[in-house]
């Protein structure tokens, strides 16, 4: 039976809650549908970079102490309007919608201490929309050992399968972190984090710039990376380990830049987040023929240039010229992803978190 699902997601670049809607059976997409996005004031934005420091004390994962309680009131509620204009903007009602998939603000990430934190409350938002909720989707996994993320794999290979390209493909999402999924047909998926995304880079524009993010990579083109900085960067143990593996938003944030002009700074922090995710290659069975890139990072034309130039002649293309709707991948992934905890489906597998089996997920609230 087909579902209507409405996927909910606020990623680790703290930039707002996007919203996507799906036709669905936990195993196809059958249509896509409308998508929307309520995007984060500064002061909410502030509220959520704080909650993030105070959460790296956690050490319960349903502790909300100091400002991270009221933080998980402002996620709540931003999702809550998120929802409710959505279903105004296209004439539903709430009784139109079958599930929706609410992933949360990530706060902290600890897999190697079995602790995952997305705050943001099941229960209240599915009272507050009259829909039933789906939520954290991470801690079944984490809690049987999984690394808890990347989750979006399975949503990945549902779309990959209508695509004609060689294989492997890789799915690359650059996000606040970069995480992939290798598909090589109907029975390798492989999946990973990689390393940076943008959080690196947009708390360097912030810091130097002033600005939210290198909008096209406009300020990065400008500039020389430091191969020595970013080859110094990826002797980190992280980018030899093989997949599965994942990371929280800040595991790079003590990485420090040289004395360098702004411009060279963008430059080398975009090409890290490139060379990273072109790490993975010698990680992986066979090497990628064709990459998608999708996430925010698909935006950044400089971003694109540099991992082109690291995959060889591989086939790299930004996930939007195919049609998918890049900034709302993730969102109809947890459209998805509910649909598939409602009937008992996999969320996650060995190979993409390292779980001891394939695991389903998911907690459901009703209204
Ligand atoms: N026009 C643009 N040019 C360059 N970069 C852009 C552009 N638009 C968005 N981005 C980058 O993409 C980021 C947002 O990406 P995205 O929405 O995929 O992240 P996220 O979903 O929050 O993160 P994650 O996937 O890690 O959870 C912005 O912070 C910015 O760095
Ligand atoms: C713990 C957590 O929230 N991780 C995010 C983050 O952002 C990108 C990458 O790191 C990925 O592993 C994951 O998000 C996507 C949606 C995922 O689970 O597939």
């Amino acid at each position: 039976m087909m579902l209507t699902a409405l996927g909910l997601m606020s990623g680790t670049s703290l930039d707002g809650v996007d919203v996507a809607l799906i036709e669905t059976d936990g195993k196809q997409v059958k249509a896509f549908g409308p998508t929307g996005y309520r995007p984060y004031s500064p002061a909410e934005r502030n509220l959520l970079r704080q909650a993030l420091s105070e959460a790296v004390h956690l050490s319960q994962r349903d502790a909300r102490p100091g400002i991270l309680a009221e933080a998980e009131r402002v996620v709540t509620r931003a999702h809550a309007e998120a929802v409710a204009t959505f279903v105004a903007q296209n004439r539903m009602r709430p009784e139109d919608i079958d599930i929706v998939g609410f992933h949360g603000q990530t706060v902290l990430h600890r897999p190697e201490k079995r602790l995952t934190v997305q705050i943001g409350d099941g229960p209240a938002l599915a009272k507050a929309i009259h829909i039933p909720v789906v939520h954290d989707f991470r801690a079944a996994d984490v809690e049987a050992g999984g690394q808890g993320a990347p989750f979006v794999p399975v949503y990945h290979r549902a779309l990959a399968n209508s695509l004609e390209r060689e294989g492997p493909i890789v799915v690359v999402n650059i996000g606040g972190v970069s995480n992939i999924t290798y598909i090589d047909g109907n029975d390798t998926l492989i999946a990973c984090d990689t390393g940076p995304g943008n959080a690196l880079l947009d708390d360097f524009m912030y810091r130097t710039m002033n600005q939210a993010f290198d909008a096209e990579g406009k300020f990065a083109a400008l500039g020389k990376a430091d191969e020595a900085w970013i080859a110094r960067a990826l002797e980190l143990p992280f980018f030899a380990a093989p997949p599965p593996k994942s990371l929280d938003r800040n595991d790079f944030a003590a990485l420090k830049l040289g004395d360098m002009p702004p411009a060279d700074g963008a430059a080398t922090l975009t090409a890290f987040t490139a060379a990273a995710i072109a790490r993975v290659i010698p990680l992986l069975p066979r090497r990628p023929r064709s990459w998608v890139v999708c996430g925010g990072g698909a935006r950044n034309l400089t971003m694109l240039r540099m991992l082109r130039e690291r995959v060889g002649s591989a086939y790299v293309e930004a996930a939007e010229t195919l049609g998918w709707a890049s900034d709302a991948i993730e969102a109809q992934a947890f459209g998805f992803l509910a649909a598939r905890g409602l009937r008992g489906l996999p969320l996650s597998y060995p190979a993409t978190t390292g779980v001891p089996m394939p695991m389903t997920g998911g907690v459901i609230a009703r209204p």
